[in-house]
């Protein structure tokens, strides 16, 4: 079985977003005077899908959504010249060619994402081949069933985030994630805001649900090291990502400190990066993202890391490229689910652009072990919602 082509297409929405809010989610941006629409860069209303077809006819589909139209960029001019005419099942050889060749400028950030697309799609292709999901690929079926959580709940009108986290209960999850509105800049009132932002989740889902707070990197480590405390009461199963995603010795003091655990990683990469945040106890839940990390490839061995080290890996976002790294490994006990389809943040795309991820059932999800590859299709239901660049 030989490579022959590569085609990696940008899709970007045009379709109906929900307009930003202020203080929607804490974020990196916010700690700049003029922040303005802060989680405006965070907003990922592209994604680049990446098909790599074989000599008998196979087609892997794999994805990036991190800058996509770059992403697509480097998949044309540097990575596709490296995989084509070689046996996609040689993946780690490849994913060493496509790593080393671009090592001065691709081990981290939209160079290793583009890395994971076209990593994504050789164990689809794999699975094809082979007539098997790709989690039988891995480790097989670890589980009878998915747990996953609902993660949105997004800062808004209190009342509003608890008819929300009331449908989530309603649906039977047992988990949810929400997100904070303020960070350093706002101050004492601030924080005051986000506690109560807390303690109104969990007035309507009670202590026996797990309620998991995202900062993402919006915080510091001053102002986190003040928060710590207050939130304890809370008992949130995890604080995640308060800090910038360099700042590993002050992830890794925040998780000693108190009884939260710290978590992190859907901007680390390779495994190189999660040796750093397992070694140093930076966090006690690693969450890396299969389409940003360096694929599954990547993705594999960083679940045999966290085992060794006993931290549970929970990846970003509940999309199928990380459910089968879920379904393969004891070593991680859940997915991220993203309920909700209306466009915000950008993480819904992949509900328009693909067709095969499974739905949740009372807080559950499960995959085929008779679907060969991933499982996905491209979808041709919403290509006019789409600006698609060839
Ligand atoms: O953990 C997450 O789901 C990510 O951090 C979100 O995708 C991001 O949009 C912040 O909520
Ligand atoms: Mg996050």
């Amino acid at each position: 079985m030989k490579i022959t082509k590569v085609r990696a297409r940008t899709f970007e929405w045009k379709g109906h977003t929900v307009p930003p809010q202020p203080h929607f989610c804490s974020n990196a941006m916010d700690q700049l005077w003029d922040r303005g629409d802060s989680m405006g860069t965070f907003r990922f209303h592209g994604w680049t899908v990446v098909e790599v077809e074989t000599d008998d006819g196979h087609v892997g589909i794999g994805n990036v959504a991190l800058a996509p139209r770059i992403a697509k960029a480097i998949v044309d001019q540097y990575l596709a010249p490296l995989v084509i005419g070689h046996d996609p099942f040689d993946y780690e050889y490849l994913w060493q060619r496509m790593y080393r060749s671009t090592h001065a400028w691709g081990r981290k950030g939209v160079g290793m994402a583009a890395i994971s697309a076209i990593d994504i799609a050789l164990w689809d292709l794999m699975g094809k081949a082979t007539g098997r999901p790709v989690f039988k690929l891995l480790g097989g079926r670890t589980k009878e069933k998915i747990p996953c959580y609902a993660s949105k709940l997004y800062r808004t009108d209190l009342k509003e985030m608890q008819e929300e986290a009331q449908r989530y209960l309603d649906q039977g999850f047992s988990a949810m994630k929400m997100r904070f509105g303020y960070g350093p800049k706002d101050g004492p009132e601030g924080m005051r805001k986000n506690l109560d932002s807390v303690a109104a989740v969990r007035e309507v889902i009670g202590d026996d649900i797990d309620l998991m707070l995202e900062c993402y990197m919006g915080w510091n480590l001053e102002y986190t090291k003040r928060m710590l405390p207050k939130l304890e009461k809370f008992e949130p199963r995890w604080l995640e990502e308060p800090v910038i995603a360099d700042d590993i010795d002050g992830y890794a003091e925040l998780n000693q400190l108190t009884s939260i655990p710290i978590s992190g990683g859907e901007h680390e990469f390779t495994s190189y990066g999660f040796k750093q945040l397992l070694y140093r106890k930076a966090v006690s839940v690693i969450q890396y993202d299969t389409n940003r990390v360096g694929g599954i490839t990547a993705a594999h061995k960083i679940n045999a890391l966290a085992e060794a080290y006993s931290v549970p890996v929970i990846p970003h976002a509940g999309q199928m490229h990380n459910y089968h790294l879920t379904m393969s490994t004891l070593a991680s006990p859940m997915s991220e689910f993203f309920p909700v389809h209306d466009v915000e943040v950008g993480n819904e795309l992949f509900y328009y652009i693909f067709e095969g991820d499974p739905e949740p059932d009372n807080g559950f999800i499960d995959l085929d072990d008779d679907k060969p590859g991933l499982g996905l299709s491209i979808s041709d239901k919403y290509l006019d919602q789409f600006n698609i660049i060839e």
